[in-house]
């Protein structure tokens, strides 16, 4: 594979009208064999973002963009050398596994005997060895997603960049993809940008995740730090659940699962459950407490709590976290 590469964006903006930013001027470092996560919900610019890196759009006059020590600010796509993985998969469905794999590699008129080793080698990585010969339309969705993935690999980018690619997937063949993505983008240790308003796969994914809202990076930091150490309220939200806690001492903030329902009328809040929701593992269970407030305790499945039980919220100081 081809070394890692570092990308820098430098006041990169977009705007799609006259004093409307699709995106911020915007300051972003990724480092060489990093998976970075764009995250946020629809609209907030993650897809701007990743095509202003892949060069499928121009960012205002004023931003750079660079791949190591070059700056590819004016480079259109096919000269970035950057492989993509889209929602859509993107296939020639006239042209076999094989041929889709092989297809940027005969544009680049590679020998036939190195396309031939290519593609037998990217289709072993990504399990289809046996489908070479198969019309893409015979495809799963899933295996779709790993002949596109496939291709991409098989030019050799320097950089990998996926826009939602489990997005239309149902959930068992999403986690699955999503493990072997994981695998595969540590074993390659190719930089890479991943697209998703999808905060699990964000966190499965990302080396680091920056949370976008508005056009802007509201918080940029690994997955545990996200998680534990949210900037703001907002990133809290979207990244897990969170209640909000109005304790004598200030506001507060807890997940739910640091919280525990008891039966104890010493517990520092006291309230009545509203409905518990049982999913499996754990049982989401909303509880009125009796300033008002609604907050929700992920509790152990077997404990049993029925609608408007009065129950203790107990929690350890230290699972308490501020917000600005
Ligand atoms: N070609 C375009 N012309 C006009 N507005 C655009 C264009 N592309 C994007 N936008 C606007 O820019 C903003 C950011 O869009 P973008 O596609 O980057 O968001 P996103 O976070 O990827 O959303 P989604 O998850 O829905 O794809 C949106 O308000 C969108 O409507």
């Amino acid at each position: 594979m081809t070394d890692p590469v570092a990308i820098r964006l430098r006041h990169c903006a977009r705007s799609f009208q006259p004093g409307q930013f699709a995106l911020h001027p915007l300051d972003l470092e990724i480092k060489a064999g990093e998976t970075l996560v764009l995250l946020g919900p629809s609209g907030c610019g993650k897809t701007t973002t990743l095509r202003i890196i892949s060069g499928l759009e121009r960012c205002d006059a004023g931003g750079e963009v660079w791949f190591g020590e070059n700056n590819v600010t004016a480079l259109p796509i096919e000269k970035r050398n950057v492989g993509m993985v889209f929602q859509n998969y993107a296939l020639f469905p006239n042209l076999n596994v094989a041929q889709n794999v092989a297809y940027g590699l005969r544009i680049q008129r590679l020998p036939a005997a190195e396309i031939e080793a290519r593609v037998n080698e990217m289709l072993a990585m990504v399990d289809l060895a046996d489908f070479a010969q198969r019309p893409v339309q015979a495809l799963s969705g899933g295996q779709k997603q790993r002949v596109s993935l496939a291709r991409a690999l098989a030019a050799r980018p320097r950089v990998l960049l996926f826009d939602e690619p489990l997005a239309a997937l149902d959930a068992k063949l999403r986690d699955k993809l999503r493990e072997d993505i994981g695998q595969l983008l540590q074993q390659l240790a190719i930089t890479a940008v991943y697209v998703t308003h999808d905060q699990q796969e964000a966190m499965a994914l990302g080396d680091r995740i920056a949370v976008m809202r508005h056009g802007r990076i509201e918080q940029l930091a690994t997955p545990r730090d996200l998680y534990h150490h949210p900037a703001t309220p907002f990133v809290a939200n979207f990244i897990g659940a969170v209640n909000r806690l109005a304790l004598p001492q200030g506001e507060f903030w807890c997940r739910p699962e640091e919280m525990q329902l008891v039966d104890n009328p010493t517990a520092p809040l006291q309230g009545r459950v509203l409905l518990a929701t049982f999913f499996g593992p754990v049982q989401r269970v909303q509880v009125g407490l009796s300033n008002g407030e609604v907050i929700v305790v992920d509790c152990p499945a077997r404990q049993m709590w029925r609608p408007d039980q009065r129950v203790g919220v107990a929690f350890a100081a230290e699972s308490l976290f501020q917000l600005s």
